[in-house]
């Protein structure tokens, strides 16, 4: 049914009256043909409005906002939480850039143009973000100025009149909808050529934020697997620029390369346009080398409407899990991610290395601040807020290599004397620094691909022996007698045949346990490779799941299934005590024996995994005291048999005709 909803956000009261006008004119002078009924017309603080039920619009509920602007040209308070979703889909690779198809809309812009270069600055990124996931102006956006009070009330009464004719347009199927407008204007700071390009640069962002069902439509922009030779060199070509830049600044380098390094370099890592860059993403930057950001799993677990798949795997409360990073450097360019040829590369650590306690106590303040910004949030309880502000877990893994930070020890040591749990995620190209590693809750190996030509196509390893290393560190791995994890991301043609080779290093390593995740699709990027043709339907990633347990010896077996994230585990069969299994982690007991000093095992401090998350269950893995909300619900179901004949397939054509014969 169509409707009109006018969403405003005013710090000081003038840009409601103006919505309520809006309003009053529409039900005063709206005429349409006959057969198209009157339309409700909605008011609301934009505080107040579900802004996830936007994406779920039809094309004829038309939506139009008054939006004020405030200090640095930000959004008043009560937008303040819209402002960062919107820039969180608008920068997110897993959301299509067709998301907003459906939205009809015009911006009315509430600012001063004494404030200079950010008269209206938050309105008008609204309207360029919206425009830019394909949402349709009903009528141009406009941007009023309350400096030159005798122009502004003609303005908003032209774009009133605008959108009138805008809604009759839309309503009655005629040509009055504008697709373009002021799509070119210039942001403060942001030229449009160089928007562009960031759009390539910074598209995705942490591979913790899974949720992965997004309506992205296939791109047209693989890669033939040839081209990432050259990105690799694009890399190295990078690490020797920086090199010699250094050299330059007469900083000595350690040759011993990925050891911890006792030079001392003065190099900032982070220069100010990659800063610039990474703040425009919502990454909150601390000292010269770390980041931290609100993960989407946080920020959905504290609104009662899910966790990740740590959640349902390890029993981690998602809305108290900081996810932070003290390097955003590493030392791969894999095809997976989004800092393609920007990002900071090194095979050690060659910049200023800031103190443990201030990047420990900065990305607390700073994870703080992102949760307070959600107070008053629809379905934030107050007591889930509280809950919130005090962290209970640390996710290194948001991007970058956190093992290369000198100090990742001292780091860690300060987490856990704060009850905060570790969940550290590296590459498998530092042996010696995971050997060097202290107890951490729980241990990560990415392993990207199974065998040397597939790893250096899929992460582009700076080192030259990437293989050694990565064998190295599957040894190492072996060793650690805390809970360690293979992380395994399934990208369809480009892993997926290699299921004996991964078998091999399982043998190799014995990790505790094993994920195995459907890659995302990066809906945004012109440079990375993969198309949704690569990304797996969960019933492909359980008939996979089921084909490597096969593979791997008897330990093993599928314990818990996270659907949403298109996820499974695979345990260590000493994790089932008495039929039951204990894949959740007692994190009290976790931090009285790593505080204690003394020794312990990843069987010290295990607790039972509740039903709904076990492998098998109709639940799927979603917590029963969530409430789901759905993006797309036919993204869920899949064909496994089909996709097993897929693997088969996959196997003929890359030649491994034994392995296939197998699957038979
Ligand atoms: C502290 C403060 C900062 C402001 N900063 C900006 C700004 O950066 N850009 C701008 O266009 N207007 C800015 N304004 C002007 C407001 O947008 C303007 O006063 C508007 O009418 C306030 O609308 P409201 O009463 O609906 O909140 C600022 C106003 C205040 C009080
Ligand atoms: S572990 Fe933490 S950071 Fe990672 S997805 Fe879950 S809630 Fe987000």
């Amino acid at each position: 049914m169509a409707a009109i909803t006018i969403l405003f956000s005013t710090q000081e009261g003038t840009t409601e009256t103006f919505a309520e006008k809006l309003a009053n004119e529409i039900t005063a002078k709206l005429i349409l043909p006959k057969d198209v009924a009157f339309p409700p017309v909605e008011v609301k603080c934009i505080k107040n409005f579900d802004i996830d039920a936007l994406l779920k619009r039809t094309s004829n509920e038309l939506v139009f906002f008054f939006l004020t602007t405030y200090v640095d040209g930000g959004p008043a308070d009560d937008a303040a939480w819209f402002g960062s979703w919107l820039e969180d889909m608008r920068y997110d690779f897993r959301v299509s850039k067709e998301s907003m198809a459906n939205i009809r809309y015009s911006v009315f812009g509430v600012g001063d143009s004494a404030y200079g270069e950010n008269h209206c600055l938050f309105p008008k990124k609204v309207d360029k973000y919206i425009h830019e996931m394909a949402g349709v102006r009903v009528c141009e956006s406009v941007f009023g100025d309350v400096g030159t009070p005798q122009d502004f009330d003609g303005v908003l009464d032209n774009w009133i009149d605008s959108c009138i004719r805008g809604i009759v347009g839309a309503l009655s199927g005629s040509e009055a909808v504008l697709s373009t407008g002021i799509s070119n204007i210039t942001l403060v700071g942001e030229k449009e050529d160089e928007y562009e390009e960031l759009d390539e640069e910074y598209v995705t962002s942490d591979e913790e934020n899974d949720d992965v069902y997004v309506d992205a439509k296939e791109s047209n922009e693989l890669m033939d697997l040839e081209d990432l030779g050259s990105y690799a060199a694009a890399g190295l070509k990078a690490a020797k620029q920086a090199r010699d830049e250094d050299q330059a600044n007469g900083v000595v380098i350690n040759r011993k390369k990925g050891t911890s390094t006792t030079t001392t370099h003065t190099r900032e890592m982070l220069t100010p346009n990659l800063r610039k860059n990474l703040e425009k993403q919502g990454y909150k930057l601390i000292g010269t080398h770390s980041g931290v950001k609100l993960c989407r799993w946080t920020k959905a677990q504290m609104r009662g409407r899910g966790g990740c798949y740590k959640h349902t795997f390890y029993g981690i409360e998602s809305h108290r899990c900081m996810e932070t990073t003290p390097s955003l450097a590493c030392a791969n360019k894999c095809v997976f991610c989004w800092r393609l040829q920007t990002n900071p590369v090194g095979v050690e650590w060659r910049w200023k290395a800031d103190r443990p306690e201030e990047i420990v106590e900065g990305a607390i303040e700073k994870h703080r601040l992102m949760v307070k910004q959600m107070k008053g949030v629809p379905g934030v309880t107050a007591e889930k807020f509280q809950e919130g502000m005090d962290v209970a877990h640390c996710a290194l893994s948001l991007v970058g290599e956190p093992i290369m930070y000198p100090y990742i020890n001292e780091f860690v040591e300060l987490l856990h004397q704060k009850h905060i749990s570790s969940f550290l995620v590296t590459n498998a190209q530092f042996p010696e620094l995971i050997r060097k590693l202290q107890p951490v809750t729980q241990l990560y190996l990415s392993i990207d691909a199974a065998n040397k030509e597939s790893l250096k196509k899929v992460d582009r390893p700076l080192f030259s022996d990437f293989w050694e290393r990565f064998n190295g560190c599957l040894d190492e791995l072996a060793k650690k007698e805390q809970r360690t994890v293979f992380r395994l991301t399934l990208v369809k043609g480009f892993n997926v045949d290699e299921l004996k080779e991964y078998a091999v290093h399982v043998r190799r390593a014995k990790p505790d346990f094993i994920e195995v995740k459907g890659v995302t699709f990066c809906g945004y990027s012109g440079s990375n490779p993969l198309t949704m043709q690569n990304v797996p339907f969960h019933e492909e990633v359980v008939e996979f799941v089921k084909l490597l347990c096969a593979e791997i010896d008897d330990d093993y077996e599928i314990s818990c299934e996270h659907a949403h994230t298109n996820s499974l585990l695979i345990s260590h069969k000493k994790f089932k005590i008495n039929g039951v299994w204990h894949t959740w982690i007692d994190y009290p007991k976790f931090h009285e024996l790593v505080n204690s000093g003394a020794h312990f095992t990843s069987m010290d401090y295990l607790a039972p995994t509740p039903a709904w998350a076990v492998f098998g269950d109709d639940r799927k893995g979603f917590d029963p005291e969530m409430t789901r909300v759905y993006k797309n619900k036919a993204k869920y179901e899949g064909d496994g048999a089909a996709y097993r004949d897929k693997i088969k397939e996959s196997m003929i054509g890359s030649g491994n005709l034994a392995a296939a014969a197998e699957l038979d």
